[in-house]
């Protein structure tokens, strides 16, 4: 038996799932000898609006279709059946109490890390996995960020910066994409593109 002890956790909106999302988590899986990353697509994300967001049963449905060819990705349900906001700490705590013995490694890009500092209980978070920050083109870290007291000093010694192939690719651009009705081939799976086109996603309100 092959004794594998680290699990990566992609938490995301994934409005839509796209390759910046998957090449991150495959980059990542790759490099720190993973058995797992699982995806976790948010109910209810803390930082955006929930106003214009596609229904969780259509992204995380996207995921599923996304994910199906790599037998190292899985998708959890754990923020879609949780009510209110779909906060990490919370998340983390369950895979914590889950897996008491794996190495648990939340994955983000640069983006997410700037706005660290403004999560829910950053503090307790940092105590119970540690992170992997990939590169994401358009996002620096600025030195200012490594001065901020008090999170800092707890957050650097369970924090992995990685450099990956640039993907300059959102799926914000990608929903604008298809309202514009210009081509989103190669920019996410085409069983994803298919489901958007099939359930007219992007275009207009959605019935689940
Ligand atoms: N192209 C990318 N390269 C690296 N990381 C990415 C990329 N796109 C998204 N991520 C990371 O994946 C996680 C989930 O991102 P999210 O689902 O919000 O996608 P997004 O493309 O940023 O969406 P939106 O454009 O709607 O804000 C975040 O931690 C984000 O930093
Ligand atoms: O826990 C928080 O307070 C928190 C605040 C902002 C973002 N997050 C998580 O960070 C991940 C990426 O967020 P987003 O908004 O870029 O999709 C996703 O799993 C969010 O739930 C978490």
């Amino acid at each position: 038996m092959v004794f594998l002890s680290a699990l990566g956790i992609m938490g995301g909106t994934f409005d839509p799932v796209h390759i910046g999302h998957l090449l991150a988590a495959e980059w990542v899986r790759s490099e720190f000898n993973m058995d797992k990353v699982v995806f976790i697509p948010a109910a209810s994300p803390p930082h955006k609006d929930e106003g214009d967001m596609t229904p969780i049963e259509h992204r995380y449905r996207m995921v599923e279709l996304a994910i199906q060819d790599n037998p190292y990705f899985e998708i959890s349900p754990v923020e879609k059946e949780r009510k209110g906001k779909s906060y990490t700490v919370d998340t983390i705590a369950y895979f914590r109490e889950r897996y008491p013995d794996k190495d648990l490694y939340f994955i983000m890009g640069t983006d997410s890390l700037l706005s660290f500092p403004t999560w829910k209980k950053p503090e307790l978070l940092v105590t119970l996995c540690s992170f992997v920050v990939v590169s994401r083109p358009g996002y620096v870290i600025p030195a200012s960020f490594w001065e901020k007291e008090g999170l800092l000093p707890l957050l650097q010694p369970k924090l992995y910066i990685l450099e990956m192939p640039g993907m300059d690719i959102s799926s914000s651009e990608i929903r604008e994409r298809i309202k514009q009705g210009k081509s989103v081939k190669y920019l996410l799976p085409r069983e994803v593109e298919e489901y958007i086109y099939k359930h007219s996603l992007y275009r207009r309100s959605y019935d689940v």
